[in-house]
């Protein structure tokens, strides 16, 4: 293999992509990664020109430390853009532990180099950590590729080894380094660090397709208004539920908000959508974090409590109403007493059939209207007829005023 002309290619590739992702980061400056990685490509251009022209008479602040600090940014930066990407939210100590850890390796390329060799160990040992933490971070990204996160990782854990030989051989060939502060054998691990280092910016404009690709799934399977999982994408997760936890014991609930058409009617189709938001907001707000919700219709959710027992699963009912009924009066200006009507059906998958129990929670809903609303239904598998369980005896009450 003819060395510079892999090295022309590596670094024109590595700048075309490198350009390309700050393009993407210019189109959605909110996706700061594409910027983060357009660093790292540049830095490792910048970085490899200074190395390339050690032999001529630079300062070697400038070809050494600069240009190893350079490329040790590259993996940073590839690195940093991983933890945007996946939106990780860490500590202010987390970042100040990042932010030493960075000075600190920079601080060590600084003390070497006056020492080729030296500098060379530092340098391939601190980008080899780099790349064992960018491999370790992937195991928890939001990547939903798996061939995808295995072949990024798999590089970076490549890229950590190559570097941690190349530190190894400078070691054991001491005596006989070159300007560059590497021994003869090291060029092929040299010429790895440069083709896994393109490979790597090759593969991070994936990134912003997989991105895309996520928001558009999301967005197909939320509903506008409350940001629930909208009809077909609940009825999705309730056959997979059924699929996977045949055993476990669950409630489906269907919820409706009463007199709806009047809210509209008084108050106009804007607090009606204000209504339907803040009886979601409190719906997610009031079960467990995964317990199965959507907005099935209009002013119509549906809930399935997860490895929960009956008698739980009424009480849950009956506070839902009951919160509803208390909290729910205040939409900004407009004065608006919400409640709800409940019907819900009790269920082990393995026993009943999906759709059996959407109709008998249905059926139980109309019994909660029927019983004057504000209320929790239960039906039953065990007996065709419904106990009409009147969860919360009060009359219902309903007034709207306008403040
Ligand atoms: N603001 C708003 N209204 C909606 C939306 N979807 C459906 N609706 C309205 O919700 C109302 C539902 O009314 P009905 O099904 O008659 O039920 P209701 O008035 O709630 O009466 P009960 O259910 O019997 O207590 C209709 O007026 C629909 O136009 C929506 O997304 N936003």
């Amino acid at each position: 293999m003819h060395l510079p002309t892999v090295i022309t290619l590596a670094l024109t590739t590595n700048l075309t992509v490198g350009l390309y992702l700050y393009l993407l980061y210019r189109r959605k400056p909110k996706d700061r990664c594409f910027k983060l990685w357009a660093y790292s490509c540049g830095c490792f251009v910048l970085g490899s020109a200074l190395v390339i022209l050690r032999p001529y008479p630079l300062p070697a602040l400038l070809s050494f430390f600069i240009a190893d600090g350079l490329l040790l940014l590259a993996p940073v930066f590839v690195l940093a853009g991983l933890v945007q990407f996946s939106r990780f939210r860490y500590t202010r100590k987390r970042r100040q532990q990042a932010g030493w850890a960075l000075t600190l390796g920079l601080l060590l390329l600084l003390l070497c180099h006056q020492h080729p060799g030296l500098l060379s160990i530092a340098a391939a040992v601190t980008i080899a950590l780099t790349f064992c933490l960018s491999a370790g971070l992937l195991q928890k990204s939001i990547i939903t590729e798996p061939i995808f996160t295995r072949t990024l990782q798999s590089v970076f854990v490549l890229h950590a080894g190559v570097m941690f030989v190349q530190a190894m051989l400078v070691t054991l060939n001491w005596q006989q380094l070159d300007l560059h502060g590497l021994p003869e054998a090291s060029i092929y691990t040299l010429l790895s660090h440069i083709l896994l280092t393109t490979l790597t910016a090759l593969l991070l404009p994936w990134l912003s397709f997989l991105k895309l690709e996520r928001k558009l799934t999301l967005k197909s399977q939320r509903d506008g208004l409350t940001r629930l999982a909208n009809r077909e994408h609940f009825f999705n997760q309730i056959e997979r539920y059924w699929r996977q936890h045949p055993n476990t014991p669950a409630a489906f609930m269907m919820l409706d908000i009463d007199f709806f058409k009047r809210i509209n009617d008084t108050f106009g189709h804007a607090v009606g959508d204000k209504a339907i938001a803040a009886v979601a907001r409190l719906l997610s707000k009031q079960l467990r974090s995964n317990d199965i919700i959507g907005r099935v219709g209009g002013e119509e959710f549906a809930v399935l409590l997860i490895d929960i027992d009956e008698q739980t699963a009424l009480k849950v009912g009956q506070r839902l109403c009951q919160q509803v009924a208390q909290q729910l009066v205040w939409l900004d200006e407009d004065q608006v007493n919400l409640t709800i009507s409940i019907g819900m059906v009790h269920v082990i998958p393995t026993e009943h059939p999906a759709m059996e129990a959407v109709k008998r929670a249905d059926e139980a809903l109309y019994a909660s209207k029927q019983a004057g609303r504000n209320t929790v239904t239960q039906a039953s598998f065990s007996t065709n007829n419904m106990p009409g369980d009147q969860a919360i005896p009060e009359p219902l009450s309903y007034s709207n005023t306008m403040k």
